[in-house]
Parts: C-alpha cells; structure tokens; sequence
C-alpha cells in the first residue's frame, strides 16, 4: 500500500456503543468526514499503528476501516482501539492516528466470542508487529510532536 504510513486526526465520535459493551474493546469512532477523506489505496481492512489524544502519550493501537460485517453496518467507519487502560472516555478530542501497516480483511464472524477473540488476535499481531525498528520509529514521528504543540522552525 503505497500511502502507508498515513497520518489523520479528527475528533472522537459516538458510534453504535457496541465496542465496551458487547466485545469489552472501546474503540474510538472518527466522523464521516475522516473516512471518507482516506487515501484512496488505503483499502477496508484492519490495521495496526500509533495513537494519542489531543497531547497526549502516544500508544499502540489498531484500527478497523469497513462496514463490520458481523454487524452489517450501513456507513463505513474508521475505529481506533488504542492498546492502553484509560480511565475516562474522550468523545470530543483529537485523536491521531498514524496507520502504520496493513493486518488483514474484515470478517463475518458465527458468534460473538468468534469476533472477540479475532480481534484479541489481531492486537497481540499489532504488538509484536510495532516492535520492529521500522515501525517503532514512528511513534516519534513529527506527527505526533506537532499534535503537542512542538513544532519547530517549520520542520
Ligand atoms: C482490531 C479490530 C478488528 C476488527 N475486526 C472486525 C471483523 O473482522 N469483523 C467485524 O465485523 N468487525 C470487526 N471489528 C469491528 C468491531 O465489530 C467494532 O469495533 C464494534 O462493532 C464496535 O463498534 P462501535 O464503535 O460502533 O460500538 C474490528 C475492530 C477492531 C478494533
Ligand atoms: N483504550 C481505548 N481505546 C479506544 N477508546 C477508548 C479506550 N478507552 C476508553 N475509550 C473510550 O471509549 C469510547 C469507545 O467505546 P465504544 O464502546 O466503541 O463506543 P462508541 O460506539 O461510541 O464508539 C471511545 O470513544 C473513548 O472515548
Ligand atoms: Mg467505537
């Protein structure tokens, strides 16, 4: 995928309150607007990365963009699980995302454990994936210095 890594932010939305819920792994919902503004090659699928919120720390993270097919949702949605405990929610902040690497395509699922343990699947891959020098190296990325209000001489 030729526009990885990719870089976006925008604020924190509602979605349908399924992630805490049903599958207890929230994940962070990016207004219409965001998605639809993703590079053209970055395809539906699930993804791994680097996250924070407004100046925040930066974290690992993975990211789902489709129509989850298990739940056959009628709008596209791009939704961040930031590999870390919070205390609170952050509906309303900036979140940004730099999406590193490409895991694999969105399912059908039989049941809801099937679904669950998939996606604890694919955040233990996004782990051991960041670790590699390549991707940890971006977790530094200008980025996420800008996002903290340390942007220096235009570089
Ligand atoms: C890493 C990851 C992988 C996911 N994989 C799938 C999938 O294969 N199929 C699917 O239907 N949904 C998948 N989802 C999306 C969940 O179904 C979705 O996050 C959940 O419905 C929560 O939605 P909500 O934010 O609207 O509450 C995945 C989510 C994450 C974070
Ligand atoms: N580690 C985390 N990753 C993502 N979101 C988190 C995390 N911890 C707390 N949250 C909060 O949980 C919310 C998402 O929960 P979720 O059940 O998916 O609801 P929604 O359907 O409204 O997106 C996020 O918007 C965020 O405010
Ligand atoms: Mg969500």
């Amino acid at each position: 995928m030729r526009s990885l890594p990719s870089f976006c932010r925008g604020q924190v939305v509602r979605g349908f309150g399924r992630g805490s819920k049903q599958l207890g792994i929230p994940t962070e919902n990016f207004p219409e607007q965001v998605v639809d503004s993703l590079p053209a090659d970055v395809s539906t699928g699930i993804y791994y990365g680097w996250a924070s919120v407004g100046s925040g720390a930066v974290h690992k993270m993975v990211v789902s963009i489709g129509w989850n097919p298990y739940y056959k949702n009628v709008k596209k949605s791009m939704e961040t699980h930031i590999i870390h405990t919070f205390k609170e929610d952050f509906y309303g902040e900036i979140l940004n995302v730099a999406i590193v690497g490409y895991l694999k395509p969105e399912k059908n699922f039989d049941s809801l454990e099937a679904l669950i343990s998939a996606i604890q699947c694919d955040i233990e891959e996004a782990k051991i994936r960041l670790d590699l020098p390549e991707h940890w190296k971006l977790k530094d990325d200008k980025f996420f210095q800008i996002s903290k209000g340390k942007i220096m001489n235009g570089h």
